[in-house]
């Protein structure tokens, strides 16, 4: 279940499954001391920075460079929440949706944040996809991570119904949310862009948008080995790295 079990994708990467994330996760947490919101800003940072390099707010057809960024439930929602803060810092105009919000401290105060700086919160998800391509240039998927198991429950079905039927472009982070970790889902979302946080999921074998970056420079020497992700290296002081 642990360890280097997964068979090398492109450049030698190693695409894991969801048990292998979950674990790599938690011994960042336990053994490593890290603390989530660290690790949430560093990836949401890379996430953001990931956009910003594909698509510049120059290349907007909007009158704005205005992005949507739908958050889910748990800790990929909080990594749309710092996204959406650092693209607000970037020059972009974010808009949140975050239906579903924990009573944590950490989640708070990142909704605090975002208000803070003007970044709206939609009280309703535009119910026409056509909506959403006449006011957003990008679609920032922050809905499910490598946690997502199941069918689809309410009221996430309908949102990604919806972004199923978009044309403008979606980001995703981790995972295209509603996709099985390991085995993708063919009908459904088709992101132009993934990041994937520490190491490519399973899943990302089946991604064929146009953009792949890998993102969280955060993962200490040793955790990599331990789980040979074998990382291609990070140029200079980059965040992320561009594998497709
Ligand atoms: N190490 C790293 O790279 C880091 C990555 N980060 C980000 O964290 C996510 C994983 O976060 P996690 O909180 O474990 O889980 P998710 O955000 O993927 O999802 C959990 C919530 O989703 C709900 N859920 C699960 N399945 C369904 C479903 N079928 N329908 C509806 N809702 C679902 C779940 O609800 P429960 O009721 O089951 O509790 C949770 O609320 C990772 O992908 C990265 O993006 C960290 O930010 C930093 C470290
Ligand atoms: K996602």
């Amino acid at each position: 279940m642990h360890g280097p079990s997964a068979a090398p994708g492109p450049r030698g990467l190693r695409f894991l499954g969801q048990e292998e994330a979950q674990a790599i996760d938690q011994e960042l947490f336990t053994e490593y001391k890290f603390s989530v919101d660290q690790l949430m800003e560093l990836a949401g940072l890379s996430c953001a920075t990931a956009i910003a390099k594909a698509y510049p707010a120059s290349s907007f057809t909007t009158s704005q460079p205005a992005v949507l960024v739908v958050c889910g439930p748990g800790n990929n929602g909080g990594d749309g929440l710092v996204c959406a803060r650092h693209l607000k810092m970037f020059g972009y105009e974010p808009t949140v949706y975050y239906p579903k919000r924990p009573s944590k401290p950490l989640f708070e105060g990142l909704t605090t944040q975002c208000q803070k700086m003007d970044i709206p919160f939609l009280p309703e998800f535009p119910a026409e996809a056509a909506l959403i391509d006449e006011l957003y240039g990008l679609v920032v998927d922050a809905i499910f991570g490598f946690s997502f198991k199941g069918a689809v429950r309410e009221p996430f079905g309908s949102i990604l119904s919806t972004l199923e039927r978009i044309t403008v472009p979606i980001a995703s982070i981790d995972i295209p949310s509603g996709w099985d970790v390991e085995k993708g889902k063919a009908d459904g979302l088709q992101p132009d862009m993934l990041i994937s946080l520490t190491a490519p999921k399973k899943a990302a074998m089946h991604f064929t948008g146009r953009y792949h970056f890998l993102g969280g420079r955060f993962v200490p020497a040793a955790l990599q080995e331990k789980y040979a992700l074998n990382l291609p290296p990070y140029p200079e002081t980059d965040c992320v790295l561009q594998l497709t």
